[in-house]
Parts: structure tokens; C-alpha cells; sequence
């Protein structure tokens, strides 16, 4: 399932992105490791690339240029002759540059969906795959510390759902899920910079209430979505007390 298979990933430099990359790299997959930050990038690629060797390339990119996003596909393909599997997981949160935190989060989403039909789908020459894109709780919940941040990963879920069900990429072999996890121990639940939140205290009694997960917590149902091919269209939540299938709400 894991052997062999080709993915990209972006914001990979840090985070659920570098974890999410590891359990690829581990599990015998190629990987483009991408990121908009440099030098985290090449940190990273070093300490991967002295592990997994040839099976881990890396670009720099910014999702929200479509050039650099497209280019990382390209070398992707021209390094591994295939791309299987895209992980949309570059994401901030800033409610002061709420126009950035749509950018990155929903538009780069957009944009890494496309690129990854068009090279996945068997009709544009592809042998099919996964796209696997990065909500949040805050794409399922209202937040109100965060409104762009909840509005960007709320479009990331309608987008997913919205692609999974047209019938010419179910049909090409394209199948898409979201991750929606509550908190997780990176550096984006730090409290370090005031343009993130409108009112760090409302976000740290919502912390508070739900806890905050480690990376590892998440892996199980990563790797789960990537082995369950029948798994196209699933809206996941992931919470310390588990994860669970969100269903479609009914008007
Ligand atoms: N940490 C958490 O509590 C949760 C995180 N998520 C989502 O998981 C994803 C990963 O986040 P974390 O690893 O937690 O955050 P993080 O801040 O540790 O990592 C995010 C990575 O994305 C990169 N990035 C930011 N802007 C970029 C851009 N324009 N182009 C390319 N890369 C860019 C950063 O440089 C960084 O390496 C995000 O989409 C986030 O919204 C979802 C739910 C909870
Ligand atoms: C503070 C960093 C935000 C970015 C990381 C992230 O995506 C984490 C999100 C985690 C969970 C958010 C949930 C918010 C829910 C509340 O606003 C509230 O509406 C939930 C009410 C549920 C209830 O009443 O039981």
C-alpha cells in the first residue's frame, strides 16, 4: 500500500506535514517534501535524506503561487515517473491578515486539489489516487477566536466533499478525504504572535476543554485513510476521545 507510492507534501517542513512525510518515508513511499520556509525545509530534507536517500526530494514553495505549487509537481513526476497520493496540509492561522489565512489555507487547498486531478486522474494519464486535504474542528465548529481561520478550513470541507462526488474524478480513479483534528502539539497552537487570534483567552478555554493531542495521535488515521480505498468523500474528525466519520448534515 505504502511501498512505492509517490506523494507530495506541502508545509512539510514542521509539524503534521513532517510527520505526516516520516510515516510515508517510513512505510517505503517517495516523497516531495515542500515548504514555503527555507531553511526548516532544508533542515528537514538533510535529516530525511540521510534516512531515505533517494526516496525523498524536496522543493520550496509557497501554495499560494500557483507556479512554484505546480512546479512541485512536476518534479515530483519527472523524479518518480508517478504521482499517488497529494497531502494538502499547509496551513496558518492569522485573523489580522485574514486574507493570507484564506490564501494558504482554502485557495492553496484549491490549488493542490487541481494539480493533483490532473496528474492522478486515469484520463489525463494518471493511475488514479488520494487527496487528502487538512480541515480542522474549526471546519465542523463555529470558532470565534479564529473566524477566517474556521471559514478557510469550513471551504477546505465543502471543496473535499464537493470533488469526491463529481463523477469524472470518482470515475478516474480520484478519491478525497479531510482530516478535521482538534488541537495538536505544533507550533501553531502557540500563543506567540497576536495577529493569530481575536482574544487569546477565549482560544485557551477552548484548549483547555478539548486538551491537546500529540502528532502521534493523528497518524493512525492517516494512515488509515491512505489504506481504506474505499474511503472517498470522509469528513473526519479527530479528538482525544477518537476519530469519527462527520456525516453530511441533512436541511
Ligand atoms: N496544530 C493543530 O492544532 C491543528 C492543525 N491543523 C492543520 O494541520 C495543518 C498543519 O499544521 P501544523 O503542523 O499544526 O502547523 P505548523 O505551523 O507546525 O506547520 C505548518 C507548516 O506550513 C508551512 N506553511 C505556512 N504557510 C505556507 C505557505 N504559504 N506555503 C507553504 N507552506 C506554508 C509552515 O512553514 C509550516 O512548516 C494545517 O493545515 C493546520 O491548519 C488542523 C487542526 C489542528
Ligand atoms: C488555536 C489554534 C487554532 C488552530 C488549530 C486548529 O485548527 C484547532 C482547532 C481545534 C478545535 C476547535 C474547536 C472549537 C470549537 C468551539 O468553538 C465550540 O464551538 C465547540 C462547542 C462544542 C460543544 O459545545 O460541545
Amino acid at each position: 500500500m505504502f511501498s512505492g507510492r509517490v506523494a507530495v507534501v506541502t508545509g512539510s517542513a514542521q509539524g503534521l506535514g513532517k510527520v505526516f512525510s516520516g510515516v510515508l518515508l517510513e512505510r517505503g513511499s517517495k516523497v516531495c517534501i515542500s515548504d514555503v520556509n527555507q531553511s526548516e525545509l532544508e533542515k528537514t530534507y538533510k535529516e530525511f535524506k540521510s534516512k531515505y536517500a533517494e526516496n525523498v526530494i524536496s522543493q520550496q514553495c509557497d501554495v499560494t503561487d500557483s507556479e512554484q505549487l505546480k512546479e512541485v509537481f512536476r518534479k515530483t513526476k519527472d523524479t518518480y515517473g508517478q504521482l499517488d497520493l497529494v497531502v494538502n496540509n499547509a496551513g496558518i492561522v492569522n485573523e489580522k491578515n485574514w486574507q493570507q489565512c484564506i490564501d494558504v489555507n482554502l485557495n492553496g487547498t484549491i490549488r493542490g486539489t487541481m494539480l493533483g486531478m490532473e496528474y492522478m486522474r486515469k484520463d489525463k494519464g494518471g493511475k488514479g489516487g488520494l487527496i487528502l486535504n487538512m480541515s480542522s474542528l474549526a471546519g465542523i465548529f463555529p470558532v470565534n477566536y479564529t473566524p477566517a481561520y474556521a471559514a478557510s478550513k469550513h471551504g477546505v470541507i465543502g471543496y473535499t466533499r464537493s470533488w469526491s462526488m463529481h463523477p469524472d474524478v470518482v470515475n478516474n480513479g480520484v478519491r478525497l478525504v479531510c482530516l478535521c483534528p482538534a488541537f495538536v502539539d505544533t507550533d501553531m497552537i502557540k500563543m506567540d504572535d497576536d495577529s493569530k487570534f481575536v482574544g487569546t483567552d477565549l482560544a485557551q478555554q477552548v484548549i483547555e476543554k478539548f486538551g491537546i493531542m500529540s502528532t502521534d495521535h493523528i497518524i493512525p488515521v492517516f494512515v488509515n485513510a491512505i489504506e481504506d480505498e474505499e474511503n472517498n468523500g470522509s469528513v473526519i474528525s479527530i479528538t482525544l476521545k477518537g476519530a469519527n466519520k462527520i456525516p453530511l448534515p441533512m436541511p
